[in-house]
């Protein structure tokens, strides 16, 4: 069973201002929502052998006030990079309204949205770090992980919990569901609602997505 989960609202996303890599905590909203997820997930009787996240606070502080709700605070964590957000270059701390206002309508939502459009470089990033990513690239890097290690945890199976972030969620979501890059824009995750797909053995979904607060099946 895998269980996907965006973080709690980050104090950007309470600003509507783009996080991307930049390492923004969790809100008081945030961290509410963290912990009604941990009770959602024990409220369906799912309990987490591992919990993979990225390397962002705003993940890895919902993953453990979930645990933590949840009773499962001490299970294995696994983290990467490749489950970090899409790196928003040098949209990174603008205010989404102030990018819109600027650049249109049409060129905003390509860049949050689209599915091979990167946003504008950023000037500087450190080694190793994206100067910014397309939906694409973000799948295209968060790949080899869900191919290895967590895929060797559900083949395994574990109950496997994975806290990411909204983009990374949009690209596994379409690659799970086999959703074409010109409906990928239709894909949105809401942040601290916890959803669930059975897998067969080779790892494909039996059904849509289901979220915990409703029962729910999205497709
Ligand atoms: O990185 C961010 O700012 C958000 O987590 C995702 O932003 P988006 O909804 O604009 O893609």
């Amino acid at each position: 069973m895998l269980i996907l989960l965006r973080h709690g609202e980050s104090i950007w996303n309470a600003a509507d201002r783009f996080a991307g890599w930049t390492d923004i905590p969790l809100s008081e909203v945030g961290r509410k929502e963290a912990a009604r997820s941990g009770a959602l997930i024990a409220y369906a009787g799912l309990r987490p052998d591992v919990v993979h996240t990225s390397l962002l606070r705003r993940a890895i502080s919902t993953a453990a006030i979930a645990l933590d709700v949840a009773e499962r605070h001490w299970i294995p964590v696994r983290r990467t990079w490749r489950l970090n957000e899409r790196h928003y270059g040098a949209l990174e701390g603008q205010h989404r309204e102030d990018v819109r206002a600027r650049f249109g309508d049409e060129q905003f939502t390509a860049w949050r949205r689209s599915y091979s459009v990167a946003p504008p470089p950023a000037e500087r990033t450190a080694a190793g770090v994206p100067a910014g990513e397309s939906l694409e690239d973000v799948l295209i890097r968060l790949l080899p992980y869900w191919e290895t290690a967590v895929a060797a945890d559900l083949s395994a199976g574990r109950t496997v919990l994975v806290v990411t972030h909204g983009n990374v969620l949009r690209a596994l979501i379409s690659h799970l569901e086999g959703i074409p890059p010109q409906d990928i824009r239709t894909i949105t995750v809401p942040t601290g609602e916890p959803f669930g797909y059975e897998l067969t053995e080779d790892l494909h979904p039996v059904g849509a997505r289901r979220y915990l607060s409703t029962g729910r099946r999205t497709s």
